[in-house]
């Protein structure tokens, strides 16, 4: 079950939460994140606590750092999506969360469309969009708040996937950001596993590729093609044709 966010007076209206007037009220009530505007940043951080607030950002800190056009074209996303070929230069990213991976894929050429299904990742993201460099926000089309399995779209060189993963990792490990996107998020069950791997493939694209933990099983139990693997996560690649 996601956990409940308190909603400043600065969040944009009809996100699903609890309406609070002051962070502190949201501490008092026993809510584990709020939401508001720090500077000209939406901002999701945990009432009280000494975190960063989590904002999306891609000119400044490390995103801003890892879009580097010298840096994409070594990162193992960008090789496990290979070049486009018949003058299909679209991806489809859906499971965009924070648009980090969505972001590199812009920047290494694609046209990205991006799809989240969660009301407050979705905010987040399309805050950071607006504030996006014009070259990379022009690459990058955010389809309203949805889940992606309603698209359908022709013509695409690949879909991307980065499903939420029970971390086996303590908390204390994980990632500040991984970890509040867990409290707001469900994990798909396998059912859905399945269900997002069959709508993939139904789009046709040349090929399907899926992030994962290093040591997760494949998404839905299905092999992949190849991948290509870090120390910490991998790109599982299903090449269609
Ligand atoms: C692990 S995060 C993705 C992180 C992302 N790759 C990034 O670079 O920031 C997974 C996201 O996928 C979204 N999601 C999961 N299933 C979805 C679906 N069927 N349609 C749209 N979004 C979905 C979740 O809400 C969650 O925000």
């Amino acid at each position: 079950m996601s956990a409940e966010v308190g909603l400043l007076s600065s969040c944009p209206d009809g996100l699903p939460g609890c309406p609070v007037a002051s962070e502190a009220e949201a501490e008092a009530a026993g809510l584990k994140l709020v939401m508001g505007r720090v500077g000209d940043h939406l901002s999701l951080w945990v009432p009280g606590g000494k975190e960063t607030p989590l904002s999306v950002d891609f000119s400044h800190g490390k995103q801003g750092y890892r879009l580097d056009p010298e840096r994409v074209r070594h990162e193992r996303l960008v090789k496990a999506l290979g070049k486009p070929k018949d003058e299909r230069y679209r991806v489809v990213d859906a499971t965009a969360g924070l648009g980090r991976d969505a972001a590199l894929i812009a920047q290494a050429g694609f046209e990205v469309i991006l799809i989240e299904r969660s009301p407050l990742v979705h905010a987040l993201l399309a805050d950071g969009l607006s504030r996006a460099p014009g070259a990379l926000a022009e690459r990058m089309r955010l389809l309203p708040c949805q889940d992606s399995r309603a698209l359908q779209e022709p013509h695409l060189h690949a879909v991307y996937l980065d499903p939420m993963f029970p971390s086996r990792e303590k908390s204390a490990a994980v990632k500040k950001d991984l970890l509040w996107l867990q409290w707001i998020n469900d994990y798909p069950s396998l059912d859905e596993e399945v269900a997002m791997l069959d709508w993939a493939r139904a789009l046709t694209p040349h090929r399907i590729v899926v992030k994962r933990p290093a040591k997760a099983p494949s998404l839905a139990g299905c092999a992949p093609g190849f991948s290509q693997k870090g120390k910490a996560v991998r790109f599982d690649v299903y090449p269609m044709g």
